[in-house]
């Protein structure tokens, strides 16, 4: 069975009330209801979580690819920010999805950079919540793909 956990960063908590003419009305928690029928119906092992400290998802990100797990990663302002992310990832050659419910590109210029993206598979941004389903549906091949050639090697 293939895993994947969805790991959101700083103020991702507070989705469906911060502003939300920027990122919806839909709430973490109806992501997580979500995804986590999305995942049983797909036979998926999902873990969904959210910190709003940096060491914290460093820590959730190296649990993930230590695991074996696929990463779906919404950093929020981290991902403007953090090298040890950045590192986090790489770290543990982590197949990961960037993530954001936003375009990041149509708003201000600090938010064009991601230290994540490069060591990421893609980027989705701009579809709102919608993005976490696209993400899901995007890494789950891909994992299952890799476990194929392992189990194939
Ligand atoms: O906190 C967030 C949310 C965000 O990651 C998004 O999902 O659109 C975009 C980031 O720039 C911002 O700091």
């Amino acid at each position: 069975m293939v895993a994947v956990h969805v790991l959101n960063g700083p103020n991702l908590n507070l989705l469906g009330t911060r502003e939300p003419g920027t990122y919806g009305s839909v709430t973490l928690a109806d992501v997580e209801e979500r995804l986590k029928a999305r995942a049983a119906a797909a036979g998926v092992d999902l873990t969904f979580r959210q910190t709003n400290f940096e060491g914290e998802l460093v820590t959730h990100i190296q649990q993930a690819g230590l695991a074996g797990a696929g990463i779906v990663i919404n950093a929020g302002a981290y991902t403007h920010t953090s090298v040890a992310i950045r590192d986090a990832i790489k770290g543990v050659d982590a197949l990961a999805i960037e993530l954001h419910v936003s375009n990041v590109h149509a708003r201000e210029e600090f938010r064009h950079h991601s230290y994540m993206a490069p060591v990421c598979v893609g980027v989705i941004c701009g579809f709102g919540a919608a993005g976490y389903d696209l993400a899901f549906d995007a890494i789950v091949p891909l994992l299952q793909k890799r476990a194929a050639a392992k189990s194939a090697a």
